[in-house]
C-alpha cells in the first residue's frame, strides 16, 4: 500500500469508530477485508486510527468536520503535512480536497486544544491543579514501550544483553529497578527469546513502581482481587520469590493467559474464584475510568460519562469493602487505579477509613502519565490489629 492508500484505509476505519465501533474491533473489520495488506501496512493503518483516536476532538477542528476524512485531515494538519500529496485521488489515495476543506479554521482553544471533553478537562484541573495540561497534552502522545525484567530468571543487565543480541535497545527507567524502556525493537518483543523465555514482561514502568510500594515479605500470604491479566500478580510473585500469589478477578475469563504466563515466568501465582480466610496483603486494582492510561487506550477518554464515572467510584468502593473483609488484622490493603482524578484514588481511601474505623492510610503515592509510565496511584491502608 502507498502511504496515501494507508490514509485512505485509516479514513474508513475512522468511519466506522464515529458510527460507535470500538477501535479494535473497527481496525479487525478493516484488516479482514484487506487481505493485500502487509504487516507494515496494517500497523500504519492502526498508527494512524490511534494518533486521531488521541486527538479526536481537536483533530476535528482542524479538519473542519466530525468525519473520519476531516480528522485525519486535521491531525495531518496539526503535523504540517503536504496535504495535496496525500489527498491526491491518485489510485487509492482519498481523493483530493475540496474547496471548503481548504479552509483553516483558527488553532483549537481550550479543552478541544487538550483533547479532553468539557466536563473532564474540568475534572482533570480540580485533580492535577496546574499540571493538568501537561497531563492531557502527554495523553495525546503515544506511549513508550516498557519491559519488566523478571527477577526470578534474571538481573535487569543480563536482561538488557539478551534483548541486545536480538536488535532490541533499552534504557533502564529510574521509576522501578525492574523497568526498562525500550528505544528500538519494540515490535520484535513479543517473538524474541527473552520475552519467550520469561525473562522480560511487557509492563508499564509505572506499574511496576506500584507493586515495589507494596511491602512484600517472603512468607505472606498474598491476593490480588482485581487480577485481570495478572500483570501485578506476577510482578509481585517475582518479589516474592516464593509464592503463591492467589490471583481473583469478578470475570474469571479475563485470567485465561495466566497460567501460560506465570509458567513462562516460572512465578507461583494460582487462581481462585472464591477468596477465603485472610490474608497478609490483598491488592485491589481496582476496575478505574483508566484516565492514566489513555495513551495506549484512548477511546476510553470519549465514551466515559459523568455518570460511567459515579458508577466506576461505586464499584471501587464497594470493592473495597469487599477486601477489607479479607485482610488480616494489621494486615495491607492496597488500593490501586490507572486513574490520575481524585474521586477514584485519594478520596477513595479517605472515604474508606471514614467507613472503616481503625484503619489507616500508611501511605499515597500518585504517578504522572509520561516518561516514566503511564499515570496510577496506590494507597496502602492498614488493618486495626
Ligand atoms: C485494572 S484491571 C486489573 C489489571 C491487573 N491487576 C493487571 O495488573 O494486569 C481491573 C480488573 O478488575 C476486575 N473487576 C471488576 N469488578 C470487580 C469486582 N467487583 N471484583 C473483582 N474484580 C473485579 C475486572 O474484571 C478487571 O479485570
Amino acid at each position: 500500500m502507498t502511504p496515501a492508500a494507508r490514509v485512505q484505509a485509516a479514513i474508513e476505519v475512522l468511519d466506522r469508530i464515529g458510527a460507535g465501533a470500538a477501535a479494535e474491533q473497527a481496525l479487525l473489520g478493516w484488516s479482514r477485508g484487506a487481505r493485500y495488506a502487509g504487516s507494515k501496512d496494517r500497523r500504519a493503518v492502526r498508527d494512524h486510527v490511534f494518533d486521531v483516536v488521541r486527538r479526536w476532538r481537536s483533530c476535528a477542528e482542524l479538519g473542519g468536520a466530525e468525519t473520519g476524512r476531516a480528522r485525519m485531515i486535521g491531525l495531518l494538519r496539526s503535523q504540517d503535512a503536504d496535504l495535496d500529496a496525500v489527498f491526491s485521488g491518485q489510485g487509492h489515495a482519498p481523493a483530493p480536497l475540496t474547496p471548503d476543506e481548504r479552509v483553516t479554521s483558527d488553532p483549537p482553544q481550550g479543552f478541544a486544544a487538550l483533547d479532553l471533553p468539557d466536563w473532564l478537562g474540568s475534572m482533570f484541573e480540580q485533580s492535577l491543579g496546574d499540571q493538568a495540561s501537561n497531563v492531557a497534552r502527554t495523553l495525546q502522545e503515544r506511549a513508550p514501550v516498557f519491559l519488566r525484567v523478571n527477577g526470578l530468571k534474571s538481573t535487569r543487565a543480563s536482561a538488557q544483553q539478551q534483548l541486545r543480541a536480538e536488535g532490541i535497545e533499552t534504557t533502564p527507567v529510574d521509576v522501578s529497578p525492574t523497568a526498562l524502556r525500550v528505544d528500538v525493537g519494540a515490535r520484535a518483543v513479543a517473538r524474541s527469546a527473552a520475552y519467550l523465555n520469561g525473562v522480560v514482561e511487557l509492563q508499564d514502568a509505572a506499574s511496576q513502581a506500584v507493586v515495589d510500594a507494596l511491602p512484600l515479605r517472603a512468607g505472606m500470604r498474598v491476593l490480588d482481587y482485581c487480577a485481570g491479566g495478572g500483570g501485578k500478580a506476577l510482578a509481585m510473585a517475582a518479589r516474592l520469590g516464593a509464592g503463591p500469589v492467589e490471583a481473583h478477578d469478578i470475570d474469571p475469563k479475563r485470567m485465561t493467559d495466566l497460567p501460560a504466563r506465570a509458567q513462562r515466568a516460572a512465578a507461583d501465582v494460582v487462581q481462585t474464584r472464591a477468596p477465603s480466610g485472610v490474608y497478609d496483603l490483598v491488592l485491589a486494582d481496582a476496575p478505574c475510568s483508566g484516565s492514566g492510561a489513555w495513551r495506549r487506550a484512548p477511546e476510553g477518554k470519549w465514551r466515559l460519562s459523568e455518570s460511567g464515572l459515579a458508577e466506576l467510584c461505586e464499584t471501587q468502593a464497594e470493592i473495597l469493602d469487599t477486601c477489607a473483609g479479607l485482610v488480616a488484622p494489621g494486615g495491607i490493603l492496597a488500593y490501586a487505579t490507572c486513574s490520575v482524578l481524585n474521586c477514584e484514588n485519594q478520596d477513595q481511601a479517605t472515604a474508606f477509613v471514614k467507613r472503616h474505623p481503625g484503619w489507616t492510610v500508611k501511605s499515597q503515592k500518585s504517578f504522572l502519565p509520561g516518561e516514566t509510565g503511564d499515570g496510577l496511584f496506590v494507597a496502602l491502608i492498614e488493618a486495626p490489629i
